[in-house]
């Protein structure tokens, strides 16, 4: 195989003119998506750079082609390939609900420590939503991804496994057990009684899941995302989580990420915790005071909202947002959320990345989308708009911004795939292969 590799260097990525860029088709919808967007890529490496620069794909395998080719779903040499190379891009992976096979996605993610899940969300001129104002949307969700649920630690109902953490539940914390309201053979028993079921089983069957939160895992996390904001001269970053219902988890979370932000960042950002100690000390006055007085000298407001009203409140107030640090779950509703207020999950990019080591895989946020596959119909805009992000991690700033005006003049021309189609009035609807041509005409 020619190519050569990406490598890092005190925190500095290399990037030669002929990368080896490691790619995963993906399952469902990836085969149509990855089909047009090679092709975009490649056309605009091409017209940016003449020969110059260009991009060696190399395919490795994950999903359902992995497991038809060699038995197994994520093999060895993916992880060794993507790990030489440190970049490298992906379509979607189906994930089983309920058993089968763990997320692959998260497989990936949790195997190369990708502690970052960064999903921009921004608005495209003509592109059809649900809301009054959609320009005014422009967040950056930086979203936890190694840890809260996607450490994955949980045990099946009514499994051996379960019973021991319960058990050990019983003995060592009786309190926090018996707080588990169907956690006794009594407990069923007295419900299904006083409800008068027939079926009076007494089953104890408790599904069970431990949700870790580290302190570090938080640092690095909420450190990023004040880098971010600082770096591309963004407002705030607002610290989303649910730390009124679980204090330690998601409490800490918004504890240790203002702490950070305090300890490391000093006079480049102003917090609502120093807010809130100017407020007890000189009121309330003085404390927007010094609030209006640290935005206008350029500092970086950090606050911080309950992961519920938050997402009501990225839909009527989305001036208030601009950078988001969040844990996992909340971060994922966010991100599809987001999406819709700007057109859809068809044009939700984002990247998984770890700024220590380099390694990032550039991935759509949605998924396999498993009625449209194979049918050439869906929107390639995440795909593109994530290779967009590739393309400016490795620095080669001019093909992404032929990308994106590929795709801003195609959806300014209405000529889209069916998803904008069936919102947009008189416009034409394209395939997937076929908006593909259109945004490498139009670039
Ligand atoms: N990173 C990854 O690999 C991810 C994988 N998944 C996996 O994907 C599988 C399917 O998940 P599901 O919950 O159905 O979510 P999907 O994101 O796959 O699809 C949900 C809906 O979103 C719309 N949609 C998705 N992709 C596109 C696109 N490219 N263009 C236009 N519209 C699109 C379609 O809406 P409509 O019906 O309105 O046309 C589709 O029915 C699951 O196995 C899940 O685990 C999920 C998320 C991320
Ligand atoms: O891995 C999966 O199947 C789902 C992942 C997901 O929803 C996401 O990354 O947003
Ligand atoms: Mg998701």
């Amino acid at each position: 195989m020619t190519g050569s590799k990406v490598t890092i260097k005190n925190g500095k990525l290399k990037v030669p003119n002929d990368p080896i860029i490691p790619f995963i088709e993906g399952d469902g919808t990836g085969r149509d998506i990855w089909k047009a967007s090679v092709r975009v890529i490649d056309a605009a490496v091409e017209k940016a750079y003449k020969g110059k620069k260009k991009i060696v794909w190399q395919e490795v395998l994950a999903g359902e082609k992995a497991f038809n080719k060699t038995g197994n779903w994520l093999p060895d040499e993916t992880l060794d390939v993507i790990r030489e190379c440190l970049i490298a891009i992906k379509g979607p992976l189906t994930t089983p609900i309920g058993g089968g096979i763990r997320s692959l996605n998260v497989a990936l993610r949790q195997m190369l420590d990708l502690y970052v899940c960064l999903r921009p969300v921004r608005y495209f001129e003509g592109v059809p939503s649900p809301v009054k104002q959609p320009e005014l949307v422009d967040m950056v969700i930086f979203r936890e991804n190694t840890e809260d649920i996607y450490a994955g630690i949980e045990w099946a109902g009514g499994t051996e496994d379960a019973t021991k953490v319960l058990n050990f539940l019983k003995k060592n914390f009786p309190k926090a057990f018996d707080k588990v309201r169907f956690g006794t053979k009594d407990k069923v028993k007295a419900y299904n009684k006083a409800a008068r079921l027939k079926d009076a089983s007494a089953d104890v069957v408790v599904g069970v899941g431990i949700k870790p939160v580290s302190k570090a895992g938080t640092e690095r996390l909420v450190r990023s995302a004040i880098e971010y904001a600082i770096t591309q001269k963004r407002k705030s970053v607002t610290i989303v989580h649910k730390g009124n219902i679980m204090k330690f988890t998601e409490g800490g979370f918004r504890d240790w990420g203002y702490a950070v932000a305090e300890k490391e960042f000093g006079d480049q950002v102003f917090t609502w915790n120093t807010y809130d100690k100017i407020k007890a000390e000189s009121g309330e006055e003085a404390a927007n005071k010094a609030q209006a007085d640290a935005l206008a000298a350029g500092k970086i407001l950090i606050k911080d909202a309950i992961a519920d009203i938050a997402l009501q409140q990225v839909l009527t107030r989305p001036t208030d947002f601009d950078v988001i640090a969040t844990l996992n779950l909340n971060g994922d509703y966010l991100s599809d959320a987001l999406a819709a207020q700007v057109g859809g999950i068809g044009i939700a990019p984002g990247a998984n990345i770890n700024y220590v080591t380099g390694h990032a895989i550039f991935e759509a946020t949605h998924g396999t989308a498993p009625k449209y596959a194979d049918k050439d119909v869906v929107n390639p805009s995440s795909v593109l708009l994530s290779a967009v992000m590739m393309l400016e991690y490795m620095g080669w700033d001019a093909a992404a911004k032929l990308i994106v005006k590929g795709i801003e003049k195609s959806i300014v021309a209405k000529r889209v795939t069916y998803d904008f189609e069936r919102l947009m009035e008189g416009a034409t609807k394209l395939k997937c292969s076929e908006f593909g041509d259109e945004v490498i005409k139009n670039m």
